[in-house]
């Protein structure tokens, strides 16, 4: 009786045993394998991002925004999947293929045999047809789901204007045809890698055949018992199991390659301004200069000789028609690009000896579109100045005739500005953007368009203010608007891409 107890517990218990081994030995590799992915795609990222950052001239003008956040974001989380996805099943399947065909061999070398075919066959040939089947359809739902990634955040971005111009319904179809077709992208994949799928299960079963027609003739020579037969057999199902994910990693491993080339592809972009690979310091009170400048965009001659130098608390002005190059010049002088020929110098060296961090504190530019980041004044204010104090910050919003808005705002300082500074106006995003300025109190200035979309009035008494703020700095002041002239010690005009200075200009 206890002979028979003892029969039963013993291989209940250990069935246990194993089953409780394996959940726990799950775990612990999804624990492990993930957290490593993770880690791996939080260093890609960084990576990408440090790799983008001075291709940012480039991306902007032959990448699409959407596009890139795509890339940035879905192609790193693939690239750093591949030790997950594909590394894992691969070394698995190897090393269980390895054990499960010498340990079948042991008991029959001919059932070893089937079993290396079999496993070939399951774990190459047809993970190389599946690869072959889906990865045409792989490449073009890439594509166009890049496409439709760019849509969608143009068509967002752009809302507003789309619904004044009566487009969202051109919008929303277009965008239904993209979704569409990358519908029918991932659908044929899915159909084609399913019949693939299928045929792992058929040549499992060929295999177990196989593998026990060899051993039943073993078993009839004595070389085999017939308890060693199911043991063969279940030795097949468990190897095939372990190959199995091979058709997804083959599917991970097209996915991968396709992310590899799209990120490379970003990262090849030319970098418009290389930072020095030796930075000298930055000069004291001295000028900033264009000299016989000539610059081409797009194969379009934009500047042709421009010549203009700005001194430490000179103001001078730039008007010209839309389109002359005006902004191209203060994008020189952030050396956002480089000239084609001709120089661009502060006191005696070329802008590219310096580093754009240290022209960024040398030189303060207002564009004609500032960028505001999402969160609040306060945050904004401390982007440009993270040691601003309270004080300093009310100081920079009076002297842009801010305070009183942002005073009667529900939050005060910590309102929200909305992403882009949507919560906010267009005068008042200038001036926010106009204030980070004014706070980091930068030698020179370059203000494209400060009075746009402000009243007169206020348009001037905000120069005004600026200018007695930073009565040290050298103003470069581009605008269409007559108030900031008065207060100009030059003014020229841009015309046919040279700068003439104007009649009475001269104060
Ligand atoms: N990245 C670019 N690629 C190709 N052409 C460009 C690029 N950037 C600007 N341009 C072209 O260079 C010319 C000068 O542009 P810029 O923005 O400097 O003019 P602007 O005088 O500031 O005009 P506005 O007064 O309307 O702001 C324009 O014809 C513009 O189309």
């Amino acid at each position: 009786m206890a002979q028979n107890m003892f029969n039963i517990t013993l291989p209940a218990a250990g069935v246990r045993f194993f089953a409780t081994v394996r959940i726990v030995a799950r775990y612990g590799e999804r624990l492990i394998t993930h957290d490593a992915a993770l880690r791996v795609t939080g260093k890609l990222r960084v990576w990408s991002f440090k790799t983008l950052a001075p291709r940012s001239e480039s991306l902007a003008t032959q990448a699409r925004s959407g596009d890139v956040l795509s890339r940035f974001v879905h192609d790193t989380e693939q690239l750093g999947q591949f030790p997950l996805d594909v590394g894992l099943p691969v070394g698995t399947a190897l090393v269980g293929a390895l054990v499960a065909v010498g340990v079948t061999s042991l008991f029959n070398p001919a059932s070893g045999l089937v079993l290396a075919i079999g496993l070939s066959v399951g774990g190459l040939a047809l993970p190389w047809l599946i690869g072959v089947l889906t990865d045409p359809l792989s490449q073009k739902q890439r594509e166009n789901t890049a496409r439709l990634h760019a849509d969608m955040l143009e068509t967002l971005q752009g809302m507003a204007d789309i619904l004044a111009n009566g487009a969202a319904q051109r919008c929303m179809g277009r965008l239904h045809q993209r979704q569409t077709t990358v519908n029918r992208l991932i659908l044929g994949q899915a159909w084609r890698s399913h019949i693939v799928r299928q045929l792992l299960p058929i040549l499992t079963m060929l295999c177990v055949l196989g593998v026990l027609f060899c051993a039943s003739e073993a078993l009839q020579a004595g070389h085999l018992t017939t308890a060693q037969l199911p043991m063969l057999a279940m030795g097949v199902l468990a190897a095939f199991e372990m190959i199995a994910p091979l058709m997804e990693a083959r599917l991970a491993y097209e996915r991968f390659v396709q992310a590899a080339q799209r990120a490379g592809a970003l990262c090849a972009l030319p970098i418009a301004t290389p930072e020095p690979s030796t930075p000298v310091a930055l000069p004291q009170h001295a000028p900033l200069a264009l000299r016989h400048v000539q610059l081409s965009l797009g194969g379009h001659k934009v500047l042709n000789d421009v010549t203009f130098s700005l001194a430490p608390g000179e103001r001078c002005a730039i008007t010209g028609p839309s389109g002359a190059g005006k902004s191209t010049i203060s994008r020189l002088i952030m050396r956002l690009i480089d000239p084609d020929h001709g120089s661009v110098t502060l006191g005696d060296k070329p802008l590219n000896h310096f580093t754009t961090e240290q022209l960024s504190h040398e030189i303060g530019m207002l564009s004609q579109t500032p960028h505001l980041f999402q969160g609040s004044v306060r945050r904004n204010l401390l982007m440009a100045d993270p040691q601003a104090t309270e004080a300093q910050m009310i100081a920079a919003l009076h002297i842009v005739d801010l305070h009183e808005e942002v005073n009667a705002m529900p939050q005060g300082l910590d309102t929200l500005c909305g992403e882009h500074g949507t919560r906010l106006s267009g005068g008042q995003m200038r001036r926010l953007a106009l204030a980070q300025i004014v706070l980091r109190r930068p030698s020179f200035l370059v203000l494209d368009e400060p009075t746009e979309s402000l009243p007169p009035s206020m348009g001037t008494h905000i120069i005004d203010n600026v200018l007695a703020a930073l009565p040290q700095a050298g103003v470069l002041c581009i605008t269409h608007r007559p108030e900031p002239l008065p207060f100009m010690n030059r003014v020229f005009r841009l015309h046919n891409g040279a700068l003439i200075a104007e009649e009475g200009g001269e104060r």
